[in-house]
């Protein structure tokens, strides 16, 4: 076996092989099954996305009614998982809500028939449809409120912006929410797809595969730097604390959130997308000034770190426009999972179709034979 040179983070080491999506980081290019984002932001719907990616191909128009249908009518919560959740502490971060939650569903459906096309149709509805159903849910519980029940006459983004704040939300809202989590479904092998692939690797169940990538995302320096964005923007408070705010920062070696990324050294196609898609909100229902303080910075560091490749990535612009629909800053990296879930599952099914279980190896530089020594002697 040849031994390879240890790169820290597995920079440029393939770990799987996959048709799911594609990207060009210096041209900035993300495909998903070979379509390109911005045609499908544009054209398709995140359950068509999602069909996409987990079944290779667009579906008829049959196909995609079939898949909405048992969505919808899997939207809804058992009594015990609510009764769970209420239990959970109202201070808790709502990503360890939807962690532990996600993994409780495995207690009810945790029969592992990963040959049966049948089991796996049925837990990928079940996850789709469902979790969105617990972030809602945890959301209003937390506020002391009963969840709310899923409408049957909205669809997929519609009815969790009206579980989220019991009322039906803008068409227009409805619509950009919808594109974001197309935008937001998959990213070849991020930190939270490796994970999710590692875990399904010792084929359990998809419930569990969920929850682990659920935990990986959560961490600020993936997926929850959404959150940390809004919080940085906050901090800085203007336009002209901008420039002291990231010289100061970079003197000190620390990172700017929502900025870098291992693959892309031009700016996220999905940032020019939500950016778009911000000030879309912006025209509708007013500005927000820390769009502006958010334009400034990407001036201000493009200037400084564009030479390192350094842009704004996916989680940059993404909580300008949750912000703007009144979500709470700590939804958004739930929201994220509400998407990314589609592609977990699709690198579940992917991983399962020519499963070999993840064991890699590495350079061990501890010591060898030393004695042990009595604890009274240490
Ligand atoms: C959905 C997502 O996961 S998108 C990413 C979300 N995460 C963030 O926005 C957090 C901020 N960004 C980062 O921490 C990084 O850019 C990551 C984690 C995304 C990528 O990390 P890596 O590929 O390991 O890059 P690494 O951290 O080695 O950085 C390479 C160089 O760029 C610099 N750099 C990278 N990102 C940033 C940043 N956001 N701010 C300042 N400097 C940065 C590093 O300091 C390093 O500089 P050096 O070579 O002079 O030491
Ligand atoms: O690809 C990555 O490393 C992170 C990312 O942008 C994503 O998961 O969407």
């Amino acid at each position: 076996m040849t031994v390879c040179e240890y790169k820290p983070g597995l920079e440029g080491i393939p770990a799987a092989q996959s048709s799911i999506s594609y990207v060009d980081g210096q041209k900035g290019i993300l495909e998903y099954r070979g379509i390109r984002i911005e045609e499908l932001a544009q054209k398709s719907t995140f359950l068509e996305t999602a069909y996409l990616l987990i079944w290779g191909e667009l579906p008829t128009k049959e196909e995609l009614q079939a898949f909405e249908e048992e969505v919808r009518l899997h939207r809804r919560i058992k009594y015990r998982i609510r009764d769970m959740m209420k239990c959970f502490p109202e201070s808790g971060h709502p990503m360890d809500a939807l962690q532990a939650s996600a993994a409780a569903l495995g207690l009810f459906y945790s029969r592992r028939d990963l040959t049966n096309p049948v089991y796996i149709r049925d837990a990928v509805v079940r996850l789709i449809a469902t979790i969105p159903t617990m972030v809602a849910a945890f959301q209003l519980m937390r506020k002391g409120n009963d969840p709310v029940k899923p409408r049957d006459d909205l669809d997929y983004s519609a009815n969790f912006l009206y579980m989220l704040n019991e009322k039906e939300p803008d068409a227009l809202a409805a619509k950009i929410f919808d594109v974001c989590l197309i935008l937001h479904v998959e990213h070849t092998m991020n930190a939270s797809t490796f994970s999710a692939r590692v875990t399904a690797s010792t084929l359990t169940d998809p419930y569990a595969v969920v929850a682990s990538a659920v935990g990986t995302l959560g961490g600020p320096l993936h997926g929850g730097a959404n959150e940390e964005v809004i919080q940085m923007l906050e901090e800085i408070g203007s336009v002209e604390n901008v420039r002291p705010y990231v010289e100061d920062r970079l003197l000190r070696k620390e990172k700017l959130m929502g900025f870098g990324h291992r693959v892309y050294k031009v700016k996220d196609p999905r940032a020019i997308i939500l950016q778009e898609l911000a000030e879309q909100l912006f025209a509708k229902f007013g500005a927000d000034k820390y769009y502006d303080i958010a334009q400034e910075m990407e001036r201000v560091v493009e200037e400084k770190l564009g030479h390192k490749g350094i842009y704004p990535n996916v989680d940059f612009y993404s909580g300008l426009v949750y912000r703007k629909m009144g979500i709470p800053t700590d939804l958004f990296t739930p929201i994220f999972a509400i998407a990314r879930v589609a592609g977990w599952l699709a690198h579940w099914k992917e991983q399962l179709e020519e499963n070999r279980i993840f064991r890699p190896t590495q350079v061990y530089n501890g010591r060898h034979s030393i004695a042990y020594t009595p604890i009274e002697q240490r």
